[in-house]
């Protein structure tokens, strides 16, 4: 039972909440005792980049909720749903914080941990209908965002953004949160989440991290994990490709022909790489561009290696 004072835990680890009842409880007492909360929906294998998200959800909200949850609907039945890595008690550890982020601890009533609450739903409180992989054995409601998922990585993950955004307003109906913050690593699911909140008149406002990298440059990213030691250097062959590209944007370049000859060149000589797709796309519509406007783009791809799929995208001009 969460008592009505104990909405951060005392010892230098987050509340671990699993079911709906006690988040409920413990939301109703951070609203009573006036709090605002953020929440960082995760699904777990937690790395800088996700830290990142909880540090800024630190600075703007009163109480942070961390989501871990390996949300079966945005898989496919052929992708990664079982090997997906699954480390809570490290990702708890965490966010327990560093004596660095103590310090900057602005939450007068916390204790110095990253996070207050996470919150790691069972799949049954989540999908009470139940939920398998394959769409047309799936029972109970789902959501769609529609002109936003079918293109980039909608193209070879037609199911995702119907999981995302499924499960994305699931749990701001749970943890009911005043902010909600996304990567910018996720730029397609940043654009969808933007409309998903906007068109179901969701009360949350929405905050896009920009993407945390590796000293050489590779977005951090769970999948990151499954990379061999072989794998490792190539696979920064994406955000060189799109470095290129930004590059001679800066320089003045609006042409799609161009940008994209430059990137591809880079992708065509790494090993071990092959390229599934790049897009250079209007940042709210997410439509190709021939050309860039006013309004900017989003460059952004796909590569395949041996052992991972990666993604990743820069912004020219623009803001998600
Ligand atoms: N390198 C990063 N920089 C900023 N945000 C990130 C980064 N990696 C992930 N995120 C964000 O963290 C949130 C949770 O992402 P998720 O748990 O899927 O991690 P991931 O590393 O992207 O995993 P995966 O490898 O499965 O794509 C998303 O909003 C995502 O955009
Ligand atoms: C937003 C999200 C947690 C929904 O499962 C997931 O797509 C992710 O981690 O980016
Ligand atoms: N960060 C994206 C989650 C996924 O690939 O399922």
């Amino acid at each position: 039972m969460l008592g009505a004072t104990n909405l951060s835990d005392d010892s230098r680890a987050p509340l671990l909440i699993h079911s709906v009842a006690d988040l409920r409880r413990w939301r109703r007492n951070a609203l009573m005792a006036g709090k605002t909360v953020g929440m960082v929906p995760t699904m777990g294998a937690l790395h800088d980049g996700h830290l990142n998200l909880v540090r800024r959800a630190r600075t703007s909200c009163d109480l942070v909720v961390v989501c871990i949850y390996v949300n079966p609907s945005q898989f496919a039945p052929h992708e990664d749903l079982d090997q997906y890595p699954r480390t809570l008690q490290q990702d708890i550890a965490l966010l327990g914080g560093s004596a660095k982020d103590a310090a900057r601890q602005t939450d007068a009533s916390a204790t110095g941990c990253l996070a207050d609450v996470v919150f790691a739903p069972s799949n049954e409180s989540v999908y009470p209908d139940g939920i398998t992989t394959v769409r047309k054995d799936q029972r109970g409601a789902f959501v769609e965002v529609l002109g936003l998922s079918h293109q980039m990585e909608g193209v070879t993950r037609p199911h995702f953004f119907r999981g995302v955004a499924t499960i994305v307003t699931k749990l701001i109906n749970l943890v009911q949160p005043d902010r909600v913050f996304f990567g910018q690593k996720d730029a397609q699911q940043c654009v969808v989440v933007r409309s998903l909140i906007r068109n179901l008149c969701l009360p949350v406002e929405m905050t896009v991290v920009e993407t945390t990298r590796e000293q050489d440059g590779l977005a951090m990213s769970s999948r990151n994990r499954y990379l061999t030691a072989e794998e490792r250097q190539p696979a920064i062959a994406l955000y060189k490709a799109l470095r290129r590209a930004q590059t001679a944007y800066l320089e003045g370049e609006r042409r799609r022909s161009a940008l994209m000859e430059l990137a591809n060149a880079e992708i065509s000589a790494a090993p071990n790489v092959s390229l599934e797709y790049l897009s250079l796309a209007h940042p709210r519509t997410l439509d190709e561009l021939d050309n860039i406007g006013e309004d900017g783009a989003i460059i952004s791809g796909a590569i395949r290696m041996p052992s991972a799929r990666l993604i990743d995208n820069l912004l020219l001009g623009c803001e998600l």
